[in-house]
C-alpha cells in the first residue's frame, strides 16, 4: 500500500519571501490528490520540499515515520527511494536516449542486472505507449512524448508515492485525458499515493479522491474532491470558473478599490470572462479501465468521508453521497460490461486475450496512444502484482541494451 505524507504546520519562504505558511494536511495513504492554485503560489516549491529538494523554515513533513525535515543525508537518500517524481518538462537528460533516461533512476539507485534493468524499462516504455520510441533523444520528440517518458522514469523503483507536477502542461485535451487514466491505472496496480499539482480543472473534476488549493500564502482547503468542487469560497470559485472578477488577480492580490469596479461591472451585467459551468453538479471520478484491479483507496477514501461527512457544509455531503452512488452504478456496469466480453471472446475461442491486442494500426514512436496504452489487458482483478502488464515487448531490432 502507498504511504501516508503528514504535512504539519509547513512555511516556506526564499530569503525575505514568504512562499506559504503553516501548510497542514495529510496525503492519505493510496489515494489520488490534486493541488490547484494560481500561478506563483508555490506548488511547485511545495512538491519541492516534500521530497526534501526544499527546505522549510518551520514544520515537519512525516513520511513512514521518519521527519524528512529533520533527518540526516542517509535517511533522506532512502526515503527518496519511496518517490516517483513526474516533473514539469519531464526533467530528461538530453543526451541521453529515452531508454537511457527510464533506466537511470534503476542503474542509479539498484544493483539490477542490465537484463533486469531492460526487462522493467521496457515495461514501462509499454505502459506509457512509447514502444518503438526507446532510442530517440527528448529532442526528437513531442512534449506529449517527453511527458510520457518523464512519468516512465517516474514508475521504474516502483514508488509509493508519485509526484505529479503539472501532468497536463503541453498536452491536447485527448493526451491529457489518457495521461489522467493512465494515472488512476497506475494507482489502481500499485496502490500509490498520488499528488497532482494541476491548473487542469477536468483533471480536478474527474480525477483525484481529493483536492487542496493554496491561495495568499496559504492552504485554504484541503479535503474530498466534492468539498472543493461545491465550496462558496469567491477564491475557489472564481479559479474554477476561469474569470476575471474575483480575488485572483493578474499577478498581485487585487486592491479594493479594484475589487468595487469589478461587482459594480457585474451588477451592470458585464462579466469577467469565465465559464458558466456548474461545478458543484458532480462529474462521476474517472473509474480505472476494464481488466484493472479494482482501486483499494476507494474502500478506505470512502471510510475516511464517512467519518468527516457530518462536519461538511451540507452542500458538500449532498454531491458526496451524490458521486458514490454514481460511481457504484458506474462500477457495475462497468462489471458487467467486461463480463459480457470475456462471454463473447471465449465464446469466439479466444480466450482473455481480449483487450492485449496491440492492434494493427498501432505506430511506433508517433505521439499517439498506442492500443496497448489506451487499452490495458484482462487481469485477474484480485492480481497484487505491481503494473505488471503481461505486455513487455522486446524492442524489434534485436539491440541489447
Ligand atoms: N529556488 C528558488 N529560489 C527563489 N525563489 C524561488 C525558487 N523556487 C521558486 N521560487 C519562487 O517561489 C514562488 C512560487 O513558485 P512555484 O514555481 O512553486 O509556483 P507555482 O504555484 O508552481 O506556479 P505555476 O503554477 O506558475 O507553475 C515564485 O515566486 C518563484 O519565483
Amino acid at each position: 500500500m502507498g504511504v501516508e505524507v503528514s504535512v504539519e504546520g509547513l512555511t516556506k519562504s526564499f530569503g525575505s519571501q514568504n512562499i506559504w505558511r503553516d501548510v497542514t494536511m495529510t496525503l492519505p495513504a493510496g489515494e489520488v490528490s490534486a493541488l490547484l492554485g494560481p500561478s506563483g503560489t508555490g506548488k511547485s516549491v511545495f512538491l519541492k520540499t516534500l521530497i526534501g529538494l526544499l527546505h522549510p523554515e518551520q514544520g515537519s513533513v512525516i513520511i513512514d515515520g521518519t521527519d524528512i525535515t529533520q533527518c540526516s543525508a542517509k535517511e533522506l537518500y532512502e526515503i527518496r527511494k519511496l518517490f516517483g517524481v513526474l516533473f514539469q518538462d519531464g526533467a530528461l537528460f538530453g543526451s541521453m536516449s529515452l531508454y537511457d533516461n527510464i533506466a537511470f533512476p534503476l542503474r542509479e539507485h539498484t544493483k539490477k542486472k542490465e537484463d533486469e534493468v531492460r526487462d522493467i524499462v521496457m515495461e514501462k516504455i509499454d505502459l506509457v505507449g512509447l514502444a518503438g520510441a526507446e532510442d530517440k533523444l527528448p529532442g526528437e520528440i513531442s512534449g506529449g512524448m517527453r511527458k510520457r517518458a518523464g512519468l516512465a522514469r517516474a514508475l521504474v523503483l516502483d514508488p509509493q508515492i508519485i509526484l505529479c507536477d503539472e501532468p497536463d502542461s503541453g498536452l491536447d485535451p485527448v493526451r491529457t485525458a489518457y495521461i489522467s487514466q493512465l494515472l488512476i491505472d497506475i494507482n489502481a496496480q500499485i496502490d500509490a499515493t498520488i499528488l497532482i499539482v494541476t491548473h487542469n480543472i477536468n483533471i480536478a473534476r474527474t480525477i483525484p479522491d481529493n483536492i487542496g488549493m493554496l491561495f495568499r500564502k496559504e492552504l485554504v482547503m484541503f479535503g474530498p474532491r466534492e468539498q472543493l468542487l461545491t465550496s462558496e469560497q469567491p477564491v475557489v470559485k472564481q479559479f474554477l470558473s476561469g474569470d476575471r472578477f474575483g480575488p485572483i488577480g493578474m499577478s498581485e492580490e487585487k486592491d479594493e478599490a479594484v475589487q468595487k469596479q469589478e461587482e459594480a461591472m457585474q451588477a451592470a451585467g458585464i462579466g469577467g470572462g469565465g465559464t458558466k459551468d456548474d461545478f458543484s453538479e458532480i462529474i462521476p471520478q474517472v473509474q480505472p479501465n476494464p481488466g484493472m484491479p479494482e482501486r483499494k483507496a476507494i474502500k478506505r477514501h470512502r471510510e475516511r468521508v464517512h467519518n468527516m461527512l457530518p462536519d461538511l457544509p451540507p452542500n458538500a455531503q449532498d454531491a458526496i453521497r451524490r458521486s458514490m452512488a454514481e460511481e457504484d452504478r458506474m462500477r457495475d456496469e462497468m462489471a458487467a460490461h467486461v463480463d459480457e466480453q470475456q462471454t463473447v471472446a471465449v465464446g469466439a475461442g479466444q480466450g482473455s486475450g481480449e483487450w492485449t491486442s496491440a492492434g494493427g494500426d498501432d505506430y511506433p514512436g508517433s505521439d499517439a496512444p498506442t492500443q496497448s496504452w489506451a487499452t490495458p489487458p484482462a487481469a485477474d482483478s484480485t492480481t497484487t502484482q505491481p503494473i505488471d502488464t503481461g505486455r513487455h515487448q522486446q524492442p524489434t531490432d534485436g539491440r541489447s541494451h
